[in-house]
């Protein structure tokens, strides 16, 4: 089909997750007429399945350990009872609480037009939409944004079909059908959703088992701090298998279950595991297939390909989010709206290379894990040359008071210099303190401008301040500290 000479819209957005709600709300505020199409609920994963739900679960848990831990801070507290049912109406009403901020109200409010229905692809400049009411409507636009989202990975594992696993998008779905936490709790995969996940339901009270393939937990950052992961969740109770695989499921019975075991292998051999509820938390895939982008050849065996620009081999199509990737966050699903959106409504006259020097991520366990630009793996395996300083968190006063005092700060600076390369946090409130050093960064601000600003008294941040000066310490000025020395004698007369 030929490009239309007229358009219904400026923009078409489809999926209103954080990618989607940001790209429309960005052409609404610059008067474009744009339409943002969801088939599901409005706020996607992040809303529905993924950051607010674990979030108020991980809250859950944390008041939990808390009640357990009070007696260290000459508290006496009875052993905390769970009230699963109340638990879930909690996370319930987080989502309920936050649902105004995506709702299809406020959307229109802001000048966008919400459709509630499946998009198709019909071609380059149409898009058709099943909407869920009934009926079908059909829409051209000059420029459309593609915010789909991602899916869990199911691997072929034998036998997986027969025991009724969950996924973080099934997940929340069987929680509300639970009166009692789950008792034996199998969690496949130990990064960022398999380590939050295990964690919570081992302080909530489940008997959690944590499986991961590689030979440690949260094998993207580095060793120090796998190792730090590892023994908080043990000591939370979780039994961590590492450099374990599962070669089978099996449920004994004939018709699907929920409860089931798994055939490992480890280090030590292979072994066999009973589960009453299983979570595969083992990534998740562009959801790319099945409304007309495999058809126009954006999406190829299963690849979608998008240029430095968002844009795919239509430059009028653009695709941000989890869909694209690298990086599965919510503020990386709304930095690229931003590219996408200026780059779809003004790309012709100029556009913009998305910007990924500087993404900061967090995994929230306790200690929450915080980094931002390189840490010690990736600077090896790119050959960049780097220093480290380390400040460690137990040292440190308000860490102290709070019984918090674990963890660290590790900077990487380049050789010689105070221009930070990367940090990474392992720490109370760590996503918070990271704050500080994304800032930094991204204004080129050096360990020393940092150590030149003043820090609360006792405040768990004084942490970067003291990350900074030990950096410093390390790089005093020998020489004029030799010549200082002797001036002082010099003025002592001696
Ligand atoms: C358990 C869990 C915890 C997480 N915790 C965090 C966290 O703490 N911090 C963080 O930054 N990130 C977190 N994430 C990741 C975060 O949720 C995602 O990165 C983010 O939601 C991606 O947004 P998106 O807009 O790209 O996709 P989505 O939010 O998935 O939105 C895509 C939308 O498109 C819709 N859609 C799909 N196909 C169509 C179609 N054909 N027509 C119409 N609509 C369609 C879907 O229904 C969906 O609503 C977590 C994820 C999970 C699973
Ligand atoms: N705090 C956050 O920002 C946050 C929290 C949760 C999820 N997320 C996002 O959601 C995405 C998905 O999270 P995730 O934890 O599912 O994926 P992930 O990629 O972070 O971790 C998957 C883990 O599963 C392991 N694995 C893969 N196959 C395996 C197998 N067969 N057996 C055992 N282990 C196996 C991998 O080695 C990896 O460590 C992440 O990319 C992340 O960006 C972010």
């Amino acid at each position: 089909m030929s490009k239309p000479k007229k358009f219904d819209r400026n923009l078409i957005v489809i999926g209103a997750g954080a990618a989607g709600l940001v790209s429309a709300y960005i052409a609404a505020a610059v008067k474009a007429k744009v339409t943002l199409i969801e088939a599901g609920a409005m706020g996607g994963d992040c809303l529905n399945s993924g950051c607010v739900p674990s979030k108020a679960l991980i809250k859950t848990a944390r008041v939990a350990q808390q009640v357990r831990d009070a007696a260290r801070f000459g508290v006496r507290l009875a052993a905390p009872q769970i009230d699963f049912p109340a638990v879930m109406a909690h996370v319930r009403k987080s989502i309920a609480d936050i649902e105004p901020h995506d709702s299809v109200e406020r959307y229109t409010d802001l000048g966008v037009e919400v459709l509630q229905g499946r998009a198709q692809l019909v071609d380059p400049w149409t898009v058709k939409i099943a909407l869920n009411a009934g009926g079908a409507q059909t829409l051209t636009a000059r420029a459309i944004i593609v915010a789909t989202g991602a899916e869990p990975l199911v691997p072929p594992l034998p036998g997986l079909e027969r025991v009724g696993y969950v996924t973080s998008d099934t997940l929340w779905e069987r929680l509300a059908n639970l009166q009692q936490v789950p008792d034996k709790f199998l969690v496949l995969g130990g990064g960022a959703i398999g380590c939050e996940m295990a964690q919570a339901f081992a302080r909530l009270g489940s008997r959690v088992t944590l499986v991961e393939m590689a030979d440690r937990l949260l094998p993207q950052e580095d060793s120090d701090v796998s190792d730090a992961v590892q023994r908080a969740l043990s000591a939370d109770g979780v039994t961590v298998l590492t450099a374990h695989q599962a070669l089978a499921f099996d449920n004994n019975e004939t018709q699907l279950t929920e409860a089931g075991s798994v055939r490992l292998r480890g280090p030590g051999g292979e072994l066999e595991l009973e589960f009453d509820h299983l979570l595969l938390a083992l990534g998740r895939r562009a959801r790319g297939s099945g409304f007309g982008l495999e058809e126009l050849g954006i999406v190829e065996d299963g690849k979608l390909y998008t240029d430095p620009f968002l844009r795919t081999r239509y430059p009028h199509i653009l695709a941000a989010g989890d869909l694209v990737g690298p990086y599965q966050f919510t503020h990386m699903a709304s930095h690229q709206a931003w590219y996408a959106a200026v780059n779809g409504l003004f790309g012709d006259l100029k556009k913009f290379a998305v910007d990924y020097s500087l993404v900061p991520r967090a995994v929230f366990v306790e200690p929450e894990v915080a980094s931002v630009g390189l840490n010690e793996q990736q600077a090896k395996e790119r050959g960049i040359p780097y220093e480290v300083t380390r400040y460690g968190i137990d040292d440190l006063d308000r860490a102290i008071v709070d019984g918090a005092a674990q963890g660290f700060v590790k900077v990487l600076t380049a050789p010689g210099k105070d221009k930070i390369l990367g940090v990474t946090i392992v720490g109370e409130n760590a996503a918070e303190l990271i704050a500080e050093f994304v800032l930094a960064m991204k204004h080129r601000l050096g360990l020393n401008k940092l150590l030149g600003t003043i820090h609360i008294y006792p405040t768990m941040a004084e942490a970067n301040k003291y990350a900074a000066g030990n950096w410093k310490r390390a790089h005093a000025p020998e020489k004029l500290l030799r010549w200082l020395e002797r001036f002082h004698r010099w003025r002592r007369g001696q």
